[in-house]
């Protein structure tokens, strides 16, 4: 009898429960969901319906309207941050084009990029994204705790918060202009922030590759539906309990799509193993490091873009 197996998908878990607080029943359930997925996957699908369909509708017509700018106003600096600025018209991603908004949450934050890209103002686009990355960022914070109880270090949660930044990214993938036109959105690649909160139109492709090596899809069930990774610093300060998750993205779909990215970044001091994590059978992986200075390394150094593992070769033991 030819056995069967499954196909791999991406696990979901549900985190929109008002009653989901840290010490209940439905949060510890919730911690080993998160924890499993992690381990297994380096992603899942989290439903959080705090995010409705109206944030969902008004990001991306926001967006849109971002991507119809000139390019020369696209093209200006909006943050001193390292891989914060457009990136866009590259050889290997074509179709490929981002804008950072560095502290989206804050409203401060959203109102400076705005003032850069709509000098006259444009309160519209600003109200869009400080709402929206508002709740992702709440998601982020949610899911990060959960890591941290699941793995008994909670104690190291507050000040891992305090130091914690972010930057929303605004993707956009052309429409294929000739049949010929490439369908790769984004070549496979790691993240070099801690998590990534991914957040597309109806339009898909995005694929995550499994621990077999396989590639499957990661369509969302909805519109309050996000997409959360694991990115290097997280392998790295797990001690490689969870790896970083290698995504790309394929266009079949002869249109444009637009997706979100809110990257967290740790900010403030140095990045360390937690001694929990350490013991006989896990030794120490990696010495600590700033993130910023990893983030330049890999933009300046050639060689690190190139290597498989580029956070181990910066700070592995
Ligand atoms: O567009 C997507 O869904 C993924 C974007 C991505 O992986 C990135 O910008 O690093
Ligand atoms: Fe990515």
């Amino acid at each position: 009898m030819v056995s069967k197996t499954q196909p791999k998908v991406v696990p979901v878990v549900d985190l929109s429960d008002e009653n989901l607080k840290p010490g209940t029943d439905a949060w510890l359930l919730a911690c080993k969901q998160v924890q499993h997925a992690l381990e297994e996957y380096s992603c899942f699908e989290a439903v959080y319906n705090k995010s409705t369909l109206e944030i969902h509708n008004s990001i991306f017509s926001a967006i849109k309207e971002l991507c119809d700018l000139p390019l020369e106003t696209k093209m200006q600096k909006a943050s001193d941050r390292p891989f914060h600025h457009y990136f866009g018209q590259l050889p290997l991603n074509p179709r490929y084009e981002t804008l950072g908004i560095q502290d989206p949450a804050s409203l401060e934050g959203a109102q400076r990029f705005t003032s850069i890209m709509w000098p006259a103002g444009n309160d519209r686009f600003c109200e869009s994204v400080h709402s929206f990355s508002k709740v992702v960022v709440e998601l982020d914070q949610m899911v990060k705790r959960m890591v941290f109880d699941a793995y008994g270090v909670g104690r190291l949660y507050d000040s891992y918060k305090a130091s914690t930044t972010y930057q929303l990214r605004c993707i956009n993938y052309k429409s294929p202009l000739t049949n010929e036109t490439t369908d790769l959105g984004l070549i496979p690649h790691t993240d070099k922030n801690f998590t990534s909160i991914l957040h597309q139109n109806d339009v898909g492709g995005l694929q995550i590759k499994t621990k077999d090596g396989e590639w499957i899809e990661a369509a969302p069930s909805s519109p309050s539906s996000f997409l959360v990774l694991a990115s290097d610093l997280f392998m790295a300060w797990s001690n490689n309990r969870i790896s970083a998750c290698e995504h790309q993205v394929v266009l079949k779909e002869k249109k444009a799509r637009y997706s979100l990215a809110l990257f967290s970044y740790i900010g403030d001091g140095v990045v360390q193993v937690p001694e929990e994590f350490v013991d006989d059978k896990h030794p120490l992986k990696y010495k600590p490091f700033g993130h910023f200075d990893y983030l330049r390394f890999y933009e300046t150094d050639e060689e690190a873009r190139k290597c498989k593992n580029p956070i181990k070769a910066y700070c592995g033991v």
